[in-house]
């Protein structure tokens, strides 16, 4: 599946069936030797009350996520699909960052309620040196806004999305003691107050068509130092996402789209 070209391996391990080992999550995601994607995805029963299904998420380098805004996004439809639910019904599915409200808005699109943004350093989380929260923190000769959504983010504004140096910074960056658990680095143009293009380096991927919890974490470190309104459409080199923050205390909501690919059996 994929999400505005954030791309998947969803594996249906309901029934207790035991998760990928690193070494077959990196095969799963090897473009030339395996299937070839962005993340891996394993869908499984429901673990909490309420609940339809739970996930979780595996980079296409072996390394595991805390949370995936597409890949919510995919797991809902391909979750609706499977389970035959009523059509347009919102329903809660379970990830490693917590729980998550869906609402199916047709046509494969869907909001996802994505938690609440938390700018505390210890969650991001950011090196021990770094105590207290900021808006922004030095990196070399910019500044970065810090935020977690399960996910560790860092987000830079930048004057021309197209022109950012995003490996070379990326990489620097998610080496950096700052990150103890490395980072996915957002690069974020501000386009007006209701408007972002933003390209995403993520931790265990390299940069993606597209970052669901990347455009999450841009839109509220940008709505913190004022930079955006709480309503912003986000662009990404692979789609469109619209994002919503009602208030500091509420959660984020994500909208995007979603597409099947194909359906395959894995010979391991
Ligand atoms: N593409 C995802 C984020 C996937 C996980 C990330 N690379 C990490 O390691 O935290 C999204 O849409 O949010």
């Amino acid at each position: 599946m994929h999400g505005a070209g954030n791309d998947f391996v969803m594996l249906d391990l309901r029934g207790g069936a035991e998760p990928p080992s690193r070494a077959v999550t990196q095969k799963l995601g090897d473009r030339h030797f395996g299937v070839g994607c962005d993340q891996i995805i394993s869908i499984e029963d429901p673990v909490e009350p309420g609940t339809v299904a739970s996930y979780r998420i595996w980079n296409s380098d072996g390394s595991i996520a805390g949370q995936c805004g597409n890949g919510a996004r995919c797991v809902a439809a391909w979750v609706e699909r499977e389970l035959q639910l009523p059509a347009g019904e919102p329903f809660v599915l379970s990830s490693p960052a917590g729980l998550h409200e869906v609402l199916p808005l047709g046509k494969g699109y869907y909001q996802v309620a994505m938690g609440v943004p938390s700018f505390d350093p210890r969650q991001v989380p950011l090196g021990a040196q770094i105590e207290h929260e900021a808006l922004t923190y030095p990196f070399r000769d910019f500044e970065f806004s810090a935020v977690s959504m399960g996910n560790p983010h860092a987000v830079i504004v930048v004057p021309e999305a197209f022109m950012a140096d995003v490996m070379e910074v990326g990489d620097a960056m998610q080496i950096s003691p700052l990150f103890p658990q490395s980072v996915n680095v957002g690069f974020a143009q501000v386009v007006s107050r209701n408007e972002l293009y933003l390209r995403v380096y993520e931790r265990g991927a390299g940069e993606t068509l597209a970052c669901g919890s990347g455009a999450c974490a841009a839109v509220a470190a940008l709505v913190r130092r004022d930079m955006l309104d709480r309503k912003v459409s986000v662009a990404l080199p692979g789609g469109r996402l619209q994002i919503e923050w009602p208030a500091d205390d509420q959660p984020i909501r994500m909208s995007g789209p979603t597409a099947f690919v194909f359906q395959g059996e894995l010979i391991v």
